[in-house]
C-alpha cells in the first residue's frame, strides 16, 4: 500500500512491541496531545464511551485492535477460557456506542475470526495471531480508504473553493487522512486553493477543538463559526460546497451523522449548494432501514456544561441526541473509497458496496 501523501496525525494505532492499542485522547485536544495505550478492553470501551476515541472509522479500528491486544494477554490460558474471554471482550466493545456502523462492521469481522479459530481447534496463540492480522487489516483498509476517498472527492472540489464542514471527519476520526478532511487534504496537496469553515459542533465541540487543530497543523486556511452561522454564510454566497462524514448510511441513502448535519443539508439545498458525504463503505449498512438505526442519546450534562463549566441552571433539563438524520434527496453524492455514488442511492449503494475493492 503506497500513499503518496504524508500521514501527520494518527488517532489510533497498534504498538507492536507491547501489542497494545494506542490512541490520542481527543478529549485533551487542542490543549495537550496525550497518548494512551492499553490491552484492557474495558479501558478501551470506556475511552470510546467517553469520546477519548471518537469518529465512526476510528472507533471501529480501536475496538478491533482492542480485541487483538487483549487476546495476547490470554495466550497462556486454556483454550476454552481464551475464547470465552475474547468473545466477552467483543460484547463489551459492541455495547459502547450504538450508532456508527463501522464499530459493528469491525467487531463482526474479529468475532468471525475467533469463532472460526474456535471451531477449527486453533490454539490461543494461533487465534491471537489471526485476530491481530484481521484487526490490522481493518486498520490498513481504513488508511487506504481515506486516501482513495481523498482522491475521488478532490475531483469534486473546484479551485478557490470555500468548503463548510461539520464536526470532525478528519484524521482524528479515522486511521489516517480522514474522510471529509481527506477530500480537503488531497485537494490542498494537489495545489487547489481552498478555505474551510468549521462549525464549532456543540455540545462537545469536535469542530472547534479537533477540526481546527488538524487544519491549522496542515496549513489549510480554516475559519471557526458557531453552528448557527452556517445558513447565513450560505445565504451570503460564502460557501461553495459542504462536505461532512457519516456514522451510518442506510441502504436507502439516509445519512446519520453528527447532530446539526440535517440543518446544514437543508440550508445547502435552499441555497443550491452541493452537499457531499464522505465515508468508507464500512459506514454503509445495507441491512438496515432508517427506522432500525439507534440514535445515541448522551448525558444531558454535555449540553449543560461547556468545558466543565455550568452554562445553565443545574436543575435545567437538557436533551442530547448525538446524531441526526439527513434524507437521501438532500445529498448530492456520497464519496467512498470505491468511487462517487450519486442518486438513486438504493440502487447505486448496493452496486458499490458489492463491487470489489479497487486495490
Ligand atoms: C469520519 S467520522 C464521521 C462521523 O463519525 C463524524 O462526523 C461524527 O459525527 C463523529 O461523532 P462523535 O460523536 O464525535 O463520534
Amino acid at each position: 500500500m503506497n500513499i503518496p501523501y504524508p500521514i501527520k496525525i494518527r488517532a489510533v494505532w497498534w504498538d507492536e512491541s507491547s501489542r497494545k492499542t494506542c490512541w490520542i485522547n481527543t478529549l485533551k485536544l487542542p490543549h495537550s496531545e496525550e497518548v494512551e495505550c492499553s490491552s484492557d478492553p474495558v479501558r478501551v470501551a470506556k475511552a470510546i464511551i467517553d469520546l477519548e476515541i471518537r469518529g465512526a472509522p476510528a472507533i471501529g479500528v480501536a475496538a478491533a485492535l482492542a480485541v487483538a491486544s487483549y487476546a495476547w494477554t490470554l495466550t497462556g490460558k486454556p483454550r476454552e477460557e481464551f475464547y470465552s474471554k475474547t468473545l466477552e471482550a467483543v460484547s463489551v466493545l459492541w455495547a459502547t456506542r450504538p450508532t456508527a456502523h463501522n464499530l459493528f462492521h469491525a467487531l463482526t469481522r474479529v468475532r468471525e475470526k475467533l469463532l472460526a479459530g474456535m471451531s477449527a481447534g486453533a490454539t490461543p496463540l494461533e487465534a491471537a495471531e489471526d485476530v491481530t492480522r484481521e484487526a490490522l487489516k481493518i486498520m490498513e483498509e481504513d488508511i487506504y480508504s481515506n486516501y482513495l476517498i481523498g482522491e475521488h472527492g478532490s475531483q469534486l472540489v473546484p479551485d478557490n473553493a470555500s468548503i463548510l464542514t461539520h464536526c470532525n471527519a478528519g484524521a482524528l476520526a479515522t486511521s489516517a487522512l480522514g474522510t471529509a478532511e481527506a477530500v480537503m487534504r488531497v485537494a490542498w496537496y494537489k495545489g487547489k486553493r481552498i478555505r474551510v469553515y468549521a462549525t464549532e459542533t456543540r455540545p462537545v465541540l469536535q469542530g472547534a477543538r479537533l477540526t481546527v487543530w488538524e487544519l491549522v497543523k496542515e496549513g489549510i486556511p480554516v475559519t471557526l463559526i458557531t453552528d448557527n452561522t452556517a445558513g447565513f454564510l450560505m445565504r451570503k454566497g460564502m460557501v461553495d460546497l459542504v462536505i461532512v462524514g457519516a456514522d451510518r448510511i442506510t441502504r436507502e441513502g439516509y445519512v446519520v451523522n453528527k447532530i446539526g448535519t440535517y440543518m446544514i443539508a437543508l440550508a445547502a439545498r435552499r441555497n443550491n449548494i452541493p452537499f457531499y458525504v464522505a465515508a468508507p463503505t464500512s459506514t454503509i449498512d445495507l441491512n438496515s432501514r432508517i427506522e432500525d438505526v439507534v440514535i445515541e442519546e448522551r448525558n444531558p450534562a454535555e449540553v449543560k456544561y461547556v468545558m466543565g463549566r455550568l452554562i445553565t441552571l443545574e436543575e435545567a433539563s437538557a436533551l442530547n441526541y448525538a446524531f441526526d438524520i439527513t434524507d437521501p434527496d438532500l445529498v448530492t453524492a456520497i464519496i467512498t473509497e470505491k468511487g462517487v455514488v450519486k442518486p438513486p442511492f438504493p440502487e447505486n449503494l448496493k452496486k458499490i458496496v458489492g463491487s470489489s475493492q479497487p486495490h
